[in-house]
């Protein structure tokens, strides 16, 4: 591996001493890790159900190393079941670090794809509030169809500069993750290709938007709030220059720690994390309350109707909805909304809430959001669900097949009219549509298995 001179030059002069074995990390094979989704299994469950994940990642209990010549877990349905998400090692510390509790308030600023999202909604349990963003309209589309396959339901998804986020949240967010646009040093090893697009004029580059992008934080956060900065690249021009550059531009803020991730070190592509705290005096958290319905009778009734042919029970839908909301009607789609959320008129909302699914013609059409939000016990009690299971070859293939957008049937089986939940072991995957012998596939397009995977961050 070629890398560029005036990068091997200030790697020297940083690491001194410690530069050889540096180097001769580039020689060694990288780390691949996955992290368990804890908002649908337990990484214990998860470890029995793919024995090859053997080494816990020592900064996240959830994350686990696996060998990626060997194994291919996004190819496994567990993958599309939104069971686990395929995270860089150190990419995992950021999130661990911003010690997200219950009922916070939390932003992840430049999010997409969504690793560190999802690691943030895991730890907020679907309670509190997550607002994801990212500038790029692309990768923020990625990134909300991530959010929905992962089961995160108190959500909102923008696609926004952060200075037009400020406008509508001030002194919001008891948490912000500011995982920033970066030069990538970090991840020389895991993608060549950012080799050749290095140079010192792309980390000043960057350092300048890093620094545009911070001078919106003292806005979002309330008094007393915590940010995590990070980036996965090693110059300090970017880190501990940028970090102080920021301490001293806005006193409020003091540094409690700044870690750094080496390749030579830790088993881990690299990273560098600082956490930041407000001092000025706590703001009172917000009260949490029940959830209100301002659903027209004719949409709520065609809620029941589908509940009841999943469930045989008219109610048991609103069971799956997170507290401190209510459910809406925007242009025919049905979402639960957090009632703390601000007036968004202005903003490039990709999704405020959780999804249920839309009303066509007085009948109620459910979303993939809506399938990847049932969790196993609520996917055991239902009556119209296809358990397929995954030690079974014959229904693993099938499960694949459905995932690529094929019709199903099995042997000798004549289907009740209406929706089918499918499901491996009992997680689900999709909807499909009876009709006899048949089940139509409903699985969104965008969604399909062959579809190439982003990197993900
Ligand atoms: C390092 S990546 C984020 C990786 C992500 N946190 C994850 O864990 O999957 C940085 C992201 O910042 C976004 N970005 C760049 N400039 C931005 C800005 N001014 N505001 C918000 N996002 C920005 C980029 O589009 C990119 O997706």
């Amino acid at each position: 591996m070629e890398l560029p001179k005036p990068f091997l030059t200030k790697m020297e002069e940083l690491l001194k001493g410690e530069f050889p074995s540096f180097l001769d990390s580039y020689n060694q094979p990288k780390n691949s890790g996955l992290r368990a989704n804890s908002l649908k299994i337990s990484s214990q469950e998860l470890s029995e159900k793919l024995p090859y994940l053997k080494d816990q990642i020592p900064w996240c209990s959830d994350g686990f190393y696996y060998d990626d010549e060997k194994y291919r877990p996004a190819k496994h349905p567990y993958y599309y079941a939104g069971l686990y998400y395929i995270q860089e090692p150190s990419a995992m510390l950021p999130a661990e670090l911003l010690d997200v509790q219950p009922y916070d308030k939390v932003l992840d600023l430049c999010a997409a794809p969504g690793g560190k999202s999802l690691q943030l909604a895991a730890k907020l349990n679907n309670t509190g509030l997550l607002v994801v963003n990212d500038i790029n309209e692309r990768r923020s589309k990625i990134l909300l169809k991530n959010i929905e396959r992962y089961g995160v339901k108190n959500i909102l998804v923008l696609n926004e500069s952060p200075q037009n986020i400020a406008q509508y949240f001030q002194s919001f967010f008891d948490k912000i993750l500011v995982d920033a646009p970066c030069s990538g040093e970090g991840m020389f090893r895991k993608d060549p290709q950012m080799i050749k697009v290095w140079s010192e004029e792309e980390v000043n580059k960057y350092v300048h938007w890093q620094r545009e992008i911070l001078s919106w934080i003292p806005k979002l956060i309330k008094p007393g709030g915590t940010v995590v900065y990070s980036t996965c690249t090693f110059s300090p021009e970017e880190n501990e220059f940028q970090v102080n550059n920021f301490l001293k531009s806005y006193p409020q803020f003091s540094l409690e720690k700044s870690q750094r991730i080496w390749p030579h070190l830790a088993k881990g592509e690299g990273h560098f994390v600082s956490v930041l705290k407000d001092t000025r005096d706590i703001s009172p958290a917000s009260s949490q309350d029940k959830n209100s319905y301002t659903l027209d009778k004719q949409s709520l009734d065609a809620l029941k109707d589908f509940s009841m042919d999943i469930w045989k029970d008219p109610s048991f839908i609103f069971s799956l909805l997170p507290d401190n909301g209510f459910l809406v009607e925007r242009k025919g789609h049905i979402l639960w909304e957090n009632k703390d959320l601000p007036s968004l008129k202005g903003l490039k909302v990709l999704r405020s809430g959780f999804l249920l699914g839309t009303i066509q013609k007085g009948r109620f059409k459910p979303s993939q959001a809506l399938a990847m939000a049932i969790n196993k016990d609520q996917c055991q009690k239902g009556v119209q669900i296809v358990h397929l299971n995954s030690n079974n070859e014959k229904d693993l293939n099938l499960a694949i097949r459905y995932l690529k957008g094929e019709t199903i049937s099995l042997e000798g089986i004549k289907w009740p009219k209406g929706w089918h939940l499918i499901s491996i072991d009992h997680y689900p995957l999709g909807w499909a549509k009876s009709s006899d012998l048949w089940l139509k596939n409903e699985y969104p397009p965008g969604w399909k298995y062959e579809e190439g995977e982003m990197k993900n961050g």
